[in-house]
């Protein structure tokens, strides 16, 4: 047999050429078979898969504002198109009638879609990835502590943590708002998880010794705040790397979170607080393990912590940004203070006063999707919603952008709080979800939200310092500098 060898001029050109040959037709089967991909003889949206597979539109979607991508996208295909992003074939849409659909399908036709690093940050037995029948079951057990009523009592928890963030800015010039907003939301997120300004844990000084921080509360911030950034990051178990240092944290939170459950478990201790009623009984008589409550208290940490200080910030730069907006929270304000006795914690009678301030966060809302770009759906079957055909384990987007669509919201891209003088129509609004899966958060996120922005505006006007700072957009848009401004302290009747 003759051996063949690419030293042979003729044979070396034809291999040369054979390899963009052999890389077009892959491409080219590539995106074909997406392209054809049907459910009932229902094409996919139409879109565009861009030239290699995992990657796909991925980066030119990332290096945009989403609303941009999404224009961009919708002028050419529609409201309801396909790509390809984050290594999954991906359906979006700005379709209200089909982001009703999926999520009144959510449990039945679809489960949620997250990346794999968010589920070892948060945990297996997080309610995010908990299916149909168990998740039920849980949201029941967290409604209890999670309703208007229960909260009400946490109102002066929430009053007196504003109170001290806002008292630490008295001696410093410049603050950065995102910052702040994250350190208020996650002292408040302890406070309601384990009651830990007034329940004393004398164990906790040994077990975090060597975590920075002066307080216990400081330090397990700064653990949380280690694990969260590894949520995003690639999944390489490296020393020094973002992934591996999250996975530790994880695991000191977790030894720390295991005493405090056994301490009431075995009745020692008994708090009002979110905690104790994980550990109660669920409607069929059966208890919550160890982990599914450690994973559930990882869950509240994330999912209140990104969230509700991405809304704090933008609403402080909004309102700045909208003179006639900011005179009237404060008259607003001001007002509740002057009804009030000196030194009376708020209450939620006067949290409902705040009508102004709350279509403040609902423009913030509108606007921005705090919740980062889309947050996904997917199904282990073939599905089709009237003519969108949705692949078995493709992704389904939601993107809210309905919320910026004009014949909902007219001007959309004018901040314009007074348009929630009216309800919007149904389903256009749905900065909190809908369905079966809606933020169990959302009531505690607006008692936060109203609380900051009475002790903010009535104790300080500011400046930013940056007014032309920019966005960053991806995973969760934030200013780019995290928004320093510079605070004046104020009294009543101050302009
Ligand atoms: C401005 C603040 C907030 C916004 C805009 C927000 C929005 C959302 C959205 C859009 C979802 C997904 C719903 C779905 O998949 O259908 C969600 C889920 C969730 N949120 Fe919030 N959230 C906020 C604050 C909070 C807070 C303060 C907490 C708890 C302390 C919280 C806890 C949760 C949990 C546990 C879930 C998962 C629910 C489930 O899968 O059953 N959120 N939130």
């Amino acid at each position: 047999m003759m051996a063949l060898s690419l030293s042979e001029p003729g044979l070396l050109l034809s291999s040369l050429l054979g390899v963009p040959v052999l890389l077009f037709l892959f491409v080219l089967g590539y995106a074909a078979t997406f392209h054809s991909h049907r459910v009932d003889g229902t094409k996919v949206p139409p879109g565009s898969f861009w030239l290699f597979p995992w990657i796909g539109e991925t980066l030119h979607a990332l290096s945009l504002p989403p609303q941009e991508f999404f224009n961009q996208k919708t002028k050419k295909y529609g409201i309801t198109f396909s790509t390809h992003v984050m290594g999954t074939p991906t359906i979006l849409s700005s379709d209200v009638e089909l982001t009703k659909t999926v999520y009144q399908q959510t449990n039945k036709l679809f489960d949620l879609a997250l990346p794999s690093t968010t589920a070892s940050i948060l945990g297996k037995e997080s309610l995010f990835f908990m299916k149909a029948d168990i998740h039920k079951k849980v949201r029941n057990l967290i409604k209890v502590p999670f309703s208007v009523k229960e909260l009400e009592s946490f109102i002066p928890s929430i009053d007196r943590t504003c109170q001290n963030v806002t008292a630490s800015w008295k001696n410093q010039e410049q603050i950065r708002v995102y910052h702040e907003a994250k350190k208020y939301v996650l002292n408040i997120a302890w406070n309601y998880l384990i009651t830990i300004d007034t329940q004393s844990y004398p164990y906790m000084d040994k077990m975090l010794e060597d975590v920075p921080g002066a307080t216990q509360i400081e330090k397990l911030a700064h653990l949380y705040f280690t694990t969260q950034s590894g949520m995003m990051a690639l999944p390489f178990r490296i020393p020094g790397l973002k992934y591996y240092k999250a996975l530790n944290s994880r695991k000191k939170i977790q030894e720390v979170l295991k005493q405090v459950i056994a301490d009431r478990r075995s009745g020692e201790v008994e708090c009002k607080d979110f905690l104790q009623s994980l550990l109660l009984p669920m409607e069929d008589g059966s208890l919550l393990t160890d982990d599914q409550v450690m994973d559930n208290i990882f869950t509240l940490l994330g999912a209140s912590d990104v969230t509700t200080s991405t809304c704090l910030v933008w609403m402080v730069k909004n309102i700045h940004e909208n003179p006639k907006v900011y005179k009237d929270m404060k008259a607003e304000l001001d007002a509740i203070k002057k009804s009030k006795p000196e030194g009376e914690l708020l209450t939620l009678e006067d949290l409902k006063k705040m009508t102004i301030t709350t279509w403040t966060m609902n423009e913030t809302l509108r606007m921005i999707n705090v919740v980062g770009w889309f947050f996904g759906r997917t199904s282990d079957k073939d599905v089709q919603i009237k003519d969108v055909a949705i692949p078995k384990n493709w992704v389904i987007g939601l993107t809210h952008m309905f919320h910026l669509d004009e014949r909902y919201f007219p001007e959309p891209e004018k901040f314009n709080p007074y348009r929630f003088e009216k309800t919007p129509m149904p389903f256009t609004f749905t900065p909190f979800g809908q369905g079966c899966r809606t933020c169990p958060g959302k009531d505690l996120a607006r008692f936060e939200i109203l609380t900051f922005f009475y002790h903010l505006i009535t104790n300080y006007s500011w400046e930013p310092v940056e007014p032309n700072e920019g966005t960053c957009w991806h995973p969760f848009p934030h200013p780019e500098h995290l928004h320093p401004v510079k605070l004046t302290p104020r009294h009543l009747g101050d302009n």
